[in-house]
């Protein structure tokens, strides 16, 4: 019995110390996390409560970014900050606060955060690619190898122009088997501009029916959905998490295939490798590999060309296949204006000569129609995060060292200060009173300044000659039994149409 009473007492005692240090616990975690999440500066943009831990993901629907960043706008003003977990975040508003930070100060906002999801497909200190590269020497090595090999393959020069002309030759093919029967263009459009990228990159093109290029774009398709939403935001900022063996490979499953798939086409083009002639960017970048330490401290090492493949592929690809989508269903819904700029491809070009990038300066109103698709269709609403490269001020606001900045591009292409019809499809926008072409500076689709679109050249290409091509060859319109598609889109990194058929009746 006493035994019994001795235990007792000897447990409750126990449980009272736990309690104690449980609550002891509580408070240190608490005030730990209120010391990581107080602001010790003057002049820091303002911003909603911050929560204990979760600071202030619950303000951002992951899902549709932009539509929270707008109300958060009416709130706080074009300036404010968010805090995911820890880490601080100011989202910047409006043509004048993105320019100001992107063009006047440039390099104060090159910068990129250290995003922890990447790492299991290699993403590293040493290995960063292009897109999520700190700014730094490795950065601009890699840039500078990519921009001058792109333009030594041709960017801006006819023999690239001539491979986008014959891809939109064969993506007319495909349209035109059809017979006029309903279909979704996703699948065909996607085929085409990843076989400009591959083309880039690999050398090589794929059949519209090639089975692995059908799973390759689909590892990607997934790939963009993988990292929308609340988890990867949390896994970014709490990179613990992310770091739990083999969690990683089981969310992002799709990435890893999308990975495998890269790796297994450079393993195959290293193979047929000959240094004496240079096919393609991997070649090139092969070439570089070959010239020693100097170069391998540069960044040219196998890890980097894997990801500099995938960054080709991830940025090219996706962007400028839902770009030519938008622009099919605004035709679709506003017949008169794809009217008008097939009278203008008529006039100019004919219905037999193919484009080229030479007649774009005398269609004006084509190009503004491509413009306005740009800009009304927002693909990529909230851009790319960047980050402070030094402490710096913007509009009378500190904002240190290290802070994840986020460019709300959606609120800069929709400025109501800026455009006269912001949230119209309205391609006078980019037309003077005499119908000549004008782009006004809050054009940023491709955003601005230091890390600017590296495809922007490429995209611009892209766009007009799939477009002109495919409306010299085709009226598109809305098959009867369909209803009016949708226009607001749908996130995933971009902003995507939802699935729309059309029928392309050949002319
Ligand atoms: C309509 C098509 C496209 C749009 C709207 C677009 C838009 C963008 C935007 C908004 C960024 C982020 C810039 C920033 O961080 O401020 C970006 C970055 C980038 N884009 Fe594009 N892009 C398009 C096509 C392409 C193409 C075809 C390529 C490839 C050849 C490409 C390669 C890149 C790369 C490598 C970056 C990262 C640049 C860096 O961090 O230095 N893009 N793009």
């Amino acid at each position: 019995m006493a035994l019994f009473l001795w235990l007792g007492s000897q447990l409750s005692s126990l449980w009272s110390n736990i309690s104690v240090l449980g609550v002891f616990l509580t408070v240190f975690t608490l005030l730990l996390d209120f010391m990581k999440r107080r602001k010790k500066w003057s002049h820091y943009p303002p911003g909603p409560v911050s929560l204990p831990f979760i600071g202030t993901m619950l303000s951002v629907d992951f899902h549709n970014p932009a539509h929270s960043f707008k109300q958060l706008q009416k709130k706080f003003g074009n300036i404010y900050n968010l805090q995911n977990c820890w880490t601080n975040v100011v989202v910047l508003n409006g043509y004048k606060a993105v320019k100001e930070a992107l063009v006047h100060k440039s390099e104060d906002f090159a910068d990129r955060p250290y995003l922890p999801i990447y790492e299991h497909l290699g993403y590293g200190k040493k290995s960063e690619g292009i897109v999520l590269a700190r700014y730094g020497h490795g950065w601009k090595e890699l840039r500078k190898f990519t921009l001058s090999t792109l333009r030594n393959f041709g960017m801006g020069k006819k023999s690239l122009e001539e491979r986008v002309v014959e891809e939109a030759g064969f993506l007319c093919s495909t349209f035109k088997s059809k017979e006029g029967h309903s279909f979704n263009v996703h699948a065909p459009v996607n085929n085409a501009v990843c076989n400009v990228i591959c083309t880039i990159v690999f050398g090589e093109r794929f059949d519209y029916n090639d089975e692995t290029f059908h799973k390759l774009l689909s590892f990607f398709e997934n790939f963009l959905k993988e990292e929308t939403g609340f988890l990867p935001q949390l896994l970014n900022v709490v990179p613990v998490l992310v770091r739990i063996p083999g969690l990683a490979q089981k969310i992002f499953q799709s990435q890893k295939a999308f990975m495998d798939f890269i790796d297994v086409l450079i393993d195959k083009h290293r193979e047929t490798w000959n240094p004496a002639y240079t096919r393609d960017l991997t070649d090139a970048f092969l070439k570089e590999m070959e010239k020693g330490k100097e170069a391998e401290e540069n960044g040219f090492h196998y890890n980097n060309l894997r990801l500099v493949a995938a960054d080709l592929f991830g940025a090219g690809s996706e962007t400028t296949t839902t770009t030519l989508r938008w622009a099919l269903l605004y035709m679709l819904l506003h017949p008169e204006i794809q009217s008008k700029v097939q009278a203008e491809i008529d006039k100019v070009i004919g219905r037999e000569r193919p484009p080229t990038m030479k007649d774009q300066v005398s269609m004006p109103y084509t190009n503004a129609v491509i413009h306005e698709v740009q800009r009304y269709g927002d693909i990529i609403p909230v851009g790319l995060p960047h980050m402070t490269y030094r402490d710096t001020e913007l509009q009378g606001f500190f904002i240190p060292k290290g802070t994840t900045i986020i460019t709300n591009l959606s609120s800069v292409l929709k400025d109501e200060t800026v455009w006269e019809k912001p949230n119209e499809f309205y391609p006078e926008h980019f037309l003077d009173v005499n119908g000549q072409f004008v782009k006004p500076d809050a054009f940023l689709p491709f955003s601005a300044g230091r890390r600017v679109c590296l495809g922007e050249q490429l995209a611009r290409m892209e766009l007009f000659l799939f477009f002109t091509t495919l409306l010299q060859k085709f009226t598109f319109v809305l098959p009867e039994d369909q209803p009016r598609p949708r226009e607001d889109g749908h996130f995933a990194l971009t902003n995507s149409p939802h699935p729309y058929l059309l029928q392309a009746v050949p002319r």
